[in-house]
């Protein structure tokens, strides 16, 4: 398996709602005016909180769920609409893989990834031949006999991850499936959602609550939240330039740049009376993001600048630099136009007295 077996189907969503029946009468909306555009071949991260819509969104894709208004198409064909050999042929194409991993304990691991070939009617002498291939691909060609209970959780997802490809679909729908394993686990399963990616050139959708897992693995991504897409872009871009508080709520957690406590509680929106410091994010990004330009800044303009917290992440080989710090807030406007000048993003988050 080391030639790409399929083409890569893109997913839309066109204008998508999806609402369900409450119990005691009337209806919740989980997703309202999708519109989105997952490209063939990438890895597009869904990110948002408990209850946001991604698994409503998700399910969308296989059919599991159908849209109350708008279309999903994958490869082009309504999913939404499909139905008998159309649906069953839709779902040949696309893959899942779960948090807990769903698999049958009764069954060996080469049992667990044999069953959907099974019920799609391959031949025996066929089965026996790919469930080893897909078995050698997830690195489990020891384990090939045991069973779930014998595993650990991140041999499980691969197993999954074998299950999924088993049919050779288009697409990889991964319901927040690293959430379970411990981090150096997620950086293994990450790890061959990226070779599986790149050598099978398919398209993966992959939901999650954690920003990390959108930076390790995904080239776009789309925010939801309240059942709406509130953002979205490629990955770089949406980390460099957060337009949704939403978004810059995830970021916080994986950029470490959150404000140290002490200056955050005395942060105010206005300068107060007696004069004081502003509070600046700087964002570098690109080629600026090793540039010294805060000891520019002091040597050109003469503007002593305190930095509170930063860091310096990679997105892909990208490397995008952010910075929390504090200057005089008479000199504010002068330092922030000046590092706009120099290719840098400022955004004010404060005043301290
Ligand atoms: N079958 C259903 N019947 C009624 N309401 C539902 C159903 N499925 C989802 N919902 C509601 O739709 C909204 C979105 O749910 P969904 O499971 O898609 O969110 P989520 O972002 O995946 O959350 P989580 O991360 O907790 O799984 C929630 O308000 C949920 O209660």
């Amino acid at each position: 398996m080391t030639e790409k077996q399929t083409d890569a189907a893109s997913i839309v969503f066109e204008a998508v709602g999806k609402a369900f029946d409450k119990p005691g009468g009337g209806t919740v909306a989980a997703l309202e005016d999708v519109i989105l555009t997952v490209p063939p071949g990438t890895i597009t991260g869904i990110i948002g909180r408990s209850g946001a819509g991604k698994s409503t969104l998700l399910r969308m894709v296989n059919g599991l769920e159908r849209p109350t208004s708008g279309r999903v198409l994958v490869g082009g064909q309504d999913v939404g609409t499909a139905k008998g050999p159309a649906l069953r042929a839709i779902r040949r194409d696309v893959g899942m893989i779960f948090q807990h991993f769903n698999l049958l304990s009764s069954r060996s691991v080469a049992g667990n990834i044999a069953l959907p070939l099974e019920i799609a009617g391959v031949p025996k002498a066929q089965i026996a031949p790919r469930v080893a291939d897909l078995i050698a691909r997830v690195g489990l060609s020891a384990q090939a006999d045991r069973y779930p209970a014998e595993l650990s959780g991140g041999q499980k997802q691969r197993v999954g991850i074998a299950r999924a490809l088993a049919t050779g679909p288009k697409v990889l729908l991964s319901d927040e499936a690293t959430s379970a394993l411990d981090p150096e686990t997620t950086q293994t399963v990450l790890a061959l959602l990226r070779d599986i990616n790149r050598d099978l050139g398919l398209t993966i959708l992959l939901i999650t609550h954690e920003m990390a897992v959108v930076r390790d693995i995904a080239s776009h991504v789309a925010v939801i939240d309240g059942g709406r897409i509130v953002e979205h872009g490629t990955t770089y871009d949406v980390f460099v330039a957060p337009k949704h508080a939403t978004t810059r709520s995830f970021l916080s957690g994986v950029t470490g740049v959150t404000l140290p406590e002490f200056i955050r509680h005395r942060l105010t929106d206005s300068l107060p009376a007696g004069g004081g410091d502003e509070v600046i994010r700087v964002t570098f990004a690109g080629q600026h993001a090793t540039d010294p330009m805060l000891a520019l800044l002091a040597r050109d303009l003469g503007i002593e600048v305190n930095i509170l917290a930063g860091a310096v992440e990679e997105i892909g080989t990208h490397p995008f630099g952010n910075l929390l710090v504090s200057l005089p807030a008479g000199r504010g406007a002068e330092a922030r136009s000046y590092l706009e000048r120099h290719g840098l993003m400022t955004e004010v988050l404060g005043y301290v007295g």
